[in-house]
């Protein structure tokens, strides 16, 4: 067993090393923080959706910003599309699941606001969805994906992929973007001396 759990950490850490000498993915990443920088500052929202641990993910970026990452400082506009069983539980039963975040999208996205959409495979059917819904309405998209990026990569304005095929490394790269993101915003936008950038 402690084999098999030093092997895990070894995966994680190979993962978080090939994103760490990807000159492309880090210069994306300040892409997608100067993109959500200014349509924050221009009263805009970032809006995010993903499924499963993508869900989750979701939802805990938004309370990041919502809330406060690594200082107290005025909320910022994000809202997780995975929170709201009663919306979720409607669009799936009169419209069927593939409808869950594109619907959404339809009555919250407006001009100028972003998408953040996790997809481990790229493939998820309700992500692409949104996604279209997105580019019909003036909303940017930032796609966080795996190595291929799937059906994403032509949908989205950002793509950001992790060096992997498997679910959980993949998640574990997106989480570690996610929490580089929020505390790179905060810093943009409430900018204190001494915080960790
Ligand atoms: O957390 C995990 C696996 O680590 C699962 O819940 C996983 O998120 C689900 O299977 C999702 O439905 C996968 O969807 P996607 O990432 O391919 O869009
Ligand atoms: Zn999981």
């Amino acid at each position: 067993m402690i084999e098999a759990i030093k092997g895990e950490l070894g995966a994680t850490i190979q993962v978080l090393q090939a994103m760490q000498a990807d000159n492309d993915l880090c210069q994306r990443v300040t892409d997608v923080v100067e993109l959500s920088v200014a349509a924050l500052q221009a009263g805009n929202k970032i809006l995010f959706a993903g499924n499963g641990g993508s869900a989750a993910d979701a939802q805990h970026w938004a309370g990041e910003l919502v809330s406060r990452f690594n200082y107290d400082r005025p909320g910022l506009a994000a809202i997780a599309l995975t929170t709201d069983t009663s919306i979720l539980t409607a669009i799936g039963n009169d419209y069927g699941y593939d409808y869950s975040f594109a619907r959404q999208i339809e009555a919250l996205g407006r001009e100028g606001d972003v998408f953040f959409a996790l997809s481990t495979s790229g493939r998820s059917k309700n992500i692409l969805r949104a996604l279209t819904a997105c580019k019909e309405r003036g909303v940017k998209t930032v796609g966080f994906t795996g190595a291929t990026g799937g059906d994403m990569l032509a949908l989205c304005d950002q793509c950001l992929r992790i060096p992997s095929t498997h679910t959980p490394r993949i998640q574990e790269g997106h989480e570690a973007l996610g929490h580089m993101i929020c505390g790179l915003i905060e810093q943009r936008i409430f900018p204190k001396t001494g915080a960790p950038a």
